[in-house]
C-alpha cells in the first residue's frame, strides 16, 4: 500500500531533473490524488442526495482531475508541466467558484475556498501564484458583493462574507510570504552550490580548471571523440626554472607569474581549447579535434607568445619561458598513455634546453 502510494507520487518524477521540477511533478501527483478522492466520493454522495448540479460539477473536477495526471505523464516535459498545472488550478478554481455561487451542501463551499492560495503558490511559485491569487480573489469578490446577490444561488450574510474575504486575504498572505521565503532559500541553496562546485574544480590562485576540473573536461572531449572519431592533443606545459623565480622574487611573486602565465595561455589558445592548471607550475592544454603535428603547433605559437611578453615584477620586466609536451588521443592512444607519452616529451623538452615544443611521436623511446 505505501509502496503504490510512493509509486503513484513519485510518477514521472527523475534523477535528471533538478530538485525544483521534480517538487513540482510531486506536487502535481500529489494534489491531483488528494483532489480525484475528495470530488469523486462527494460527487457521489451529491449523486446519491440527488443534488445534480453538483455531482455534475465535483465528477467534471474529478475527471480533469484525472486528465490532468495524464497529461503531465504523457508530456514529460516542462509544457506538460505546466499544462498539468494550469489545469489543476484552473479546475480548483472553477469549483470553488460553484461553491461560492451555489453554497454547496448547507451553505459550507466556500469554506473549500482556502485550498486555493497554497496550491496557486505551490503550482506557480510567488510572481505567478500572486498573479492568479489576485485574479481569483477579485473573482469572489465579485461573486459575493454584487448588488442584490445578483450572481449568487444562495444567501450569505454581510458579516459572514466579509470575514470570508479577511480570512482568505491572510490566508493568501501567509501562502505568498511562505513560498517567497522558501524560493529564497531554495536560490540561496542552489547558489551556494553553484559555488562549491566552482571552487572544487577550479584553481583559486588562477581560477583556470584544476586537475579534477580539467580531467572532467577531458572526459566530455573524450565522449565526443568516440561520436566523431577525430582525434584530441594533450599538451603538458611546464615553466622553465620556477624555482629561481620564486627565490629570486618570493613565493608571492611567484604567484604572480603564474596567474600572468595563465592570462597568456588563455590568450593564445583557441575558443574550442582548453587550459588548466596540472599542479605547482605545470598546466595542461586540451585540443579538440586536433592531430598531433596541428597540436604541436598551437603548442609553439604559444610558447613563443609567452617567450615575448615580458612580466614586471617589482619594477622588473622578467622574461619567463615554459617546455611543452604534446600526445595525441585517439582509438589506438588511451588518456593515460597519451598523458604518460606528453609527460615523456616534456622530460624530452627540458633535455633539449628547455623554451621548445616536442611531440610525443618524435620522442625517443
Ligand atoms: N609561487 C609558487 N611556486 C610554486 C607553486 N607550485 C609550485 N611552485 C614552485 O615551483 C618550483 C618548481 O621547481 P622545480 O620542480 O625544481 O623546477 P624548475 O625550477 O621549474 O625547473 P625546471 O622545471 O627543470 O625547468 C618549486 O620551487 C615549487 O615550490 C605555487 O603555487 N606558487
Amino acid at each position: 500500500m505505501a509502496a503504490t502510494l510512493d509509486k503513484l507520487l513519485k510518477e514521472g518524477c527523475s534523477q535528471h531533473y533538478d530538485e525544483e521540477t521534480n517538487r513540482q511533478i510531486l506536487v502535481v501527483n500529489l494534489f491531483s490524488l488528494v483532489g480525484i478522492s475528495l470530488t469523486l466520493s462527494l460527487g457521489i454522495v451529491a449523486l446519491v442526495g440527488k443534488n445534480y448540479p453538483l455531482a455534475f460539477s465535483l465528477l467534471t473536477a474529478s475527471f480533469l482531475f484525472i486528465v490532468s495526471r495524464k497529461i503531465q505523464s504523457i508530456f514529460s516535459n516542462s509544457v506538460g508541466r505546466l499544462l498539468a498545472m494550469y489545469l489543476l488550478t484552473g479546475c480548483l478554481m472553477a469549483l470553488m467558484s460553484f461553491l461560492v455561487v451555489t453554497g454547496g451542501r448547507a451553505n459550507t463551499g466556500p469554506l473549500w475556498i482556502y485550498i486555493v492560495p497554497p496550491v496557486a503558490m505551490f503550482f506557480g511559485g510567488f510572481r505567478r501564484g500572486l498573479g492568479v491569487m489576485a485574479g481569483f480573489t477579485l473573482l469572489i469578490v465579485i461573486l459575493l458583493f454584487f448588488p442584490d446577490d445578483y450572481l449568487l444561488l444562495t444567501h450569505y450574510s454581510y458579516e459572514f462574507k466579509t470575514r470570508l474575504i479577511y480570512s482568505f486575504l491572510t490566508v493568501t498572505f501567509l501562502s505568498a510570504f511562505y513560498e517567497y521565503s522558501r524560493q529564497k532559500t531554495y536560490e540561496t541553496a542552489k547558489e551556494l552550490s553553484r559555488q562549491f562546485k566552482q571552487q572544487a574544480l577550479h584553481d583559486p590562485l588562477t581560477h583556470l580548471p584544476n586537475r579534477r576540473g580539467i580531467q572532467q573536461q577531458i572526459e566530455q572531449e573524450l565522449s565526443r571523440m568516440t561520436r566523431h572519431g577525430r582525434p584530441i592533443s594533450i599538451v603538458i606545459v611546464d615553466v622553465d626554472h620556477f624555482k629561481n623565480i620564486n627565490d629570486t622574487y618570493g613565493h608571492d611573486n611567484g604567484d604572480v607569474v603564474l596567474t600572468k602565465i595563465s592570462e597568456i595561455f588563455r590568450k593564445w589558445i583557441r575558443r574550442q581549447d582548453s587550459v588548466g592548471r596540472w599542479g605547482g607550475e605545470e598546466f595542461i592544454f586540451v585540443l579538440p579535434e586536433t592531430p598531433e603535428t596541428n597540436g604541436k603547433l598551437l603548442a609553439d605559437k604559444v610558447r613563443s607568445a609567452l617567450e615575448g611578453t615580458f612580466i614586471n615584477i617589482q619594477g622588473n620586466d622578467i622574461q619567463v619561458t615554459a617546455s611543452f609536451g604534446v600526445c595525441e588521443i585517439n582509438k589506438e592512444i588511451t588518456l593515460d598513455r597519451a598523458l604518460r607519452q606528453a609527460d615523456k616529451a616534456l622530460y624530452q623538452a627540458k633535455k633539449e634546453g628547455r623554451n621548445c615544443v616536442v611531440a610525443a611521436n618524435a620522442c625517443d623511446d
